[in-house]
């Protein structure tokens, strides 16, 4: 057993060279984080339309380099996730098209998937592969970025009959090493059921809210009740109307459901008993959503350390830190791989981050912190 890492074995390759997130906002500087935070690329570069976003950016730490626009620089990528809004995609893709290396692994996080998916393949993109994580926030832009807000989501991939099925399989993998949980299905599958759960609440708490704004009383009185279920009413307006107009086929239909749902519920109240079932019913299929467990480690003081694939390399960090003082607050395994894997370090103040990096880089192990 030995205490220190064998320095002549050099540390696993990261999955990625050189990443590209296109539009570093909450969803794009979430997934830049991750790959960050886990090691995943050598290299993240953030390209946004804004460079107040970029400078903010590249401020906490979200990217490693920033761009203001597409060029030759983006053959070097060999990722390319594209995380502007909506309506932004598919022009974003079109300029992007032409610097695009043939063997890099593109993908998408927006909200609806057939538009993009059918515009990837007019533009010759075949390393393609549409996705979305099923997770989110209203409260957008990078200053809300977090790793860990995909972590333990379900990430939909939407292969069409012309994805090759190598890109395919590393984005399973890229989804699976950023802590998500990666669904298959087809694009029009995809879209009909987000209609269901994600845009027609959308609608809901629209409609709810404006009942509210008739009356100031109605506002005073808005509890809990009221404010859970209209949450997502306080994303951004623009953004938000993209993603339902652009789903609006399958969102009508969701409509007509919903619609059905309310009338019956409506002739349910002179039939207490039948409300009574349905309300059980409601309450069996709440109480069982599945729990999306997030990682509960304090967001600034993490540190990853890739830990080669050797014995006791984790006791070699733990003794390194504790011999120098410091306290190793929470510990959690991010990855295991055949050639190594990763974990992150809870600390206890942004000066441990510090510390802990150098004494962890001079024994011979690569990290990355955010102190
Ligand atoms: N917010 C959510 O809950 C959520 C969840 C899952 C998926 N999504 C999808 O993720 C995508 C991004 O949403 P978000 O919430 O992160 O938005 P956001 O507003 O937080 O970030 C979008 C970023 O894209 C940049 N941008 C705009 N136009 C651009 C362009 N042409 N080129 C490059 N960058 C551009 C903006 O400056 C901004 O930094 C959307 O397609 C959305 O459908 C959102
Ligand atoms: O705000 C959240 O908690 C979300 O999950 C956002 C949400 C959703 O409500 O379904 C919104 C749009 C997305 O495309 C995915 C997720």
């Amino acid at each position: 057993m030995t205490a220190r890492p064998d320095r002549a074995a050099p540390p696993a390759p990261p999955l990625f060279d050189t990443a590209v997130v296109a539009g570093v906002g909450l969803i794009g500087g979430s997934v830049a984080l991750g790959l960050r935070q886990r090691l995943l690329a050598r290299r993240v570069i953030g390209l946004d339309a804004s460079m107040d976003v970029l400078r903010e950016a590249e401020a906490l730490g979200v990217v490693d380099e920033v761009r203001a626009a597409p060029g030759e620089w983006l053959r070097g990528a060999d990722l390319v996730v594209l995380a502007a809004p909506m309506r932004a995609l598919a022009p974003l893709a079109a300029d992007l098209a032409p610097y695009l290396n043939p063997a890099a692994l593109v993908t998408d996080v927006g909200s609806v998937k057939a538009g993009i998916a059918a515009e990837m393949e007019r533009l010759g993109v075949r390393g393609f592969v549409a996705g979305h994580p099923m997770a989110g926030s209203e409260r957008g832009g990078v200053t809300h970025a977090r790793a860990a807000l995909l972590e333990n989501a379900v990430w939909v991939l939407t292969p069409t009959d012309h994805t090759p099925l190598t890109a395919l399989s590393r984005a399973r993998t890229l989804v699976e090493e950023l802590g998500a949980a990666p669904m298959v299905m087809p694009p029009d599958a995809h879209d009909a059921l987000v209609a269901t759960v994600s845009h027609l609440p959308y609608l809901a708490s629209l409609a709810l809210t404006h009942m509210v704004a008739r009356d100031e009383r109605l506002s005073l009185l808005a509890a809990g009740g009221f404010r859970d279920l209209t949450r997502v009413a306080s994303g951004d307006p623009r953004m938000s109307r993209d993603m339902v107009v652009e789903n609006r086929a399958a969102l009508k239909d969701a409509l007509g459901r919903f619609r059905r749902q309310l009338e019956r519920l409506e002739a349910d109240l002179d039939e207490p008993e039948e409300l009574l079932a349905a309300a059980a019913e409601g309450k069996r299929t709440r109480d069982s959503l599945p729990v999306v467990r997030r990682s509960l480690l304090p967001q600034r003081h993490d540190l990853v350390v890739a830990v080669p694939d050797r014995p006791n390399q984790i006791g070699a960090v733990t003794q390194a830190l504790g011999a120098a003082g410091v306290n190793i607050k929470d510990i959690e395994v991010l990855a295991i791989r055949e050639d190594g894997g990763a974990i992150r370090l809870g600390l206890e103040s942004p000066d441990d981050v510090t510390h802990a990096a150098s004494i962890l880089n001079a024994a011979g192990f690569e990290v990355r912190g955010r102190g």
